[in-house]
């Protein structure tokens, strides 16, 4: 079923794809947002478009491949020129997000970190004053351990919540981890509680990703508003 939400997604996904050009390395994020988005990509380059995709999750490398976009890797790629994602919460002002209810934010992070330029999709209610006011900070942790890892990450002030899948089991990762949803409330320094968690041992990666989308594409009801760092 079509969401009004999902128009809004739609309509985020096709500005951001308006902007890929020919001969990019494109980062291809994960999530319903960004699933609108590789289809535009599928189209354009069904039109003639050339580029080459770097996945963010196997979910979407399977979309990608399927359309018949052409994949490739960092061994191919170590520079990305544009990666069109989505995002839980974006900080208006400082673009920082949440991400990771998808569960992929550990190789969303890797895309964005080597992107020229991280572009981020979204409707209105994901665009929030705060972080953390809506939604819980994914932590992506090793599965060893994770119960004492779970207790230092309380003490940052979290409550931590194991992510279960949808069969009950443990959710797991593309690499094979676990993830703690990190209830914080409204977080007042996100790029300190950034390090913070980075530092607990055990932790892999943290869905906070603090000075790294350059651009959001925001759909509201009256169109597109764009956010530039
Ligand atoms: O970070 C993510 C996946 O790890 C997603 O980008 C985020 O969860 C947004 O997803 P959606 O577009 O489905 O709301």
């Amino acid at each position: 079923m079509t969401t009004d939400r999902d128009a809004l997604k739609r309509e985020a996904a096709m500005a951001a794809v308006a902007m890929v050009q020919d001969g990019m390395v494109v980062g291809l994020g994960t999530g319903s947002t960004a699933a609108f988005a590789i289809d535009g990509l599928i189209a354009r380059v069904r039109d003639g478009l050339r580029i080459v995709g770097i996945p963010t999750s196997e979910r979407s490398a399977q979309q990608a491949r399927a359309g018949g976009l052409k994949l490739t890797d960092f061994s191919q790629h170590q520079k990305v020129d544009l990666t069109i994602d989505g995002a839980d919460e974006i900080a208006r002002g400082s673009l920082d997000l949440v991400k990771g209810l998808g569960g992929a934010l550990l190789r969303e992070k890797i895309v964005a970190a080597a992107s020229q330029r991280l572009v981020i999709i979204a409707d209105e209610p994901k665009l929030v004053p705060g972080l953390g006011g809506t939604v819980p900070v994914p932590v992506e942790v090793v599965t060893f351990g994770w119960e004492t890892t779970a207790k230092r990450l309380a003490r940052l002030g979290a409550n931590p919540v194991l992510r279960q899948a949808a069969d009950g089991q443990p959710f797991r990762s593309d690499g094979g981890n676990l993830i703690l949803d990190c209830h914080f409330g409204v977080i007042a320094d996100p790029a300190q509680l950034e390090r913070d968690i980075s530092g607990v041992i055990g932790v892999v990666e943290t869905g906070l990703f603090i000075g790294m989308a350059a651009t959001a594409l925001v759909a509201t009801a009256t169109g597109i508003l764009r956010l530039d760092r």
